[in-house]
């Protein structure tokens, strides 16, 4: 398996190693109208470029709502969150969809393929729907480079149903991959793979790192958190411990 950086056609960000996204004092409440439900208080952390970055946690911690804000998915009560020195909160919903498509890949945990289309297809439906500003002539090679990266090419013609659980997972990342965004986040994106498997998907996930993409991932499970170059552990909503780099301003 082999990364062949694709005819970059996102822009570069900061230089490898700085902060590539800055959470800023992030709380989060559900309000609803008989109660306030506070889900996360006070969050402050980075995520360094090109590094292969966990959220952990136990169940109910915070982790899904974490990564909702961080794809503008959801937006904070308070705090804020800047994507190379933008903030994400400052945009509309259609500039934050178009943002979203060029600038987050997103892994489920149930790979979430289309079961009509094969591995090819997939990737190119999801150029197609991110704006994908190659020119359409190559779109196919482009579709077929990504399942390369992960290792794929030869199954491009197959179904979802026609591929182990870990082969659709590669074939979801290749989707990710599809509009070359600079960062990749996985939630629990092994939870549903076993280990061989997991170990396969992991390796594909530093590979990428090394060539400049940035990972952010959600597990409970503490093996795959120590796979980790950087990262947060939650608790209740609050940040309990954070790896080198992680944290801004010296506060580790
Ligand atoms: N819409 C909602 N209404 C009420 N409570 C919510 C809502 N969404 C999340 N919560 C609560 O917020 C807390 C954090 O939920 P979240 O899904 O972010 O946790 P998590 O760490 O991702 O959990 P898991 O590992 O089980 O997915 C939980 O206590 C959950 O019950």
């Amino acid at each position: 398996m082999q990364y062949q950086p694709s005819s970059s056609h996102a822009p570069s960000y900061a230089p490898m190693g700085s902060a590539l996204i800055q959470v800023e004092h992030l709380s989060h409440t559900i309000i609803t109208k008989k109660q306030n439900i506070p889900i996360l208080h006070d969050i402050s952390f980075v995520v360094p470029e090109a590094s292969l970055f966990v959220i952990n946690g136990p169940s109910g911690s915070g982790k899904s709502t974490l990564l909702n804000m961080l794809t503008g998915i959801d937006r904070p009560t308070s705090g804020r969150i800047l994507f190379a020195g933008e903030e994400i909160r400052a945009k509309g919903e259609d500039q934050l969809a178009k943002w979203r498509g060029r600038h987050v890949g997103i892994v489920f945990q149930f790979f979430q393929l289309i079961l009509t289309l094969s591995a090819q297809e997939n990737v190119l439906l999801a150029m197609e729907l991110g704006g994908c500003r190659l020119p359409r002539r190559t779109w196919r090679q482009h579709a077929l480079s990504c399942l390369n990266t992960v290792g794929l090419g030869a199954f491009a013609k197959r179904l979802p149903s026609e591929l182990s659980g870990g082969q659709q997972q590669r074939v979801a990342i290749a989707r990710a991959l599809a509009n070359d965004p600079p960062v990749l986040i996985a939630d629990e994106p092994t939870g549903n793979l076993d280990s061989q498997s997991a170990q396969a998907i992991f390796q594909i996930f530093v590979q990428l790192t090394s060539h400049g993409k940035t990972i952010i991932y959600v597990t409970h499970d503490p093996t795959l958190a120590r796979r980790a170059s950087s990262g947060i552990e939650l608790s209740d909503g609050r940040i309990v411990q954070s790896l080198p780099g992680s944290m801004s301003g010296g506060m580790q």
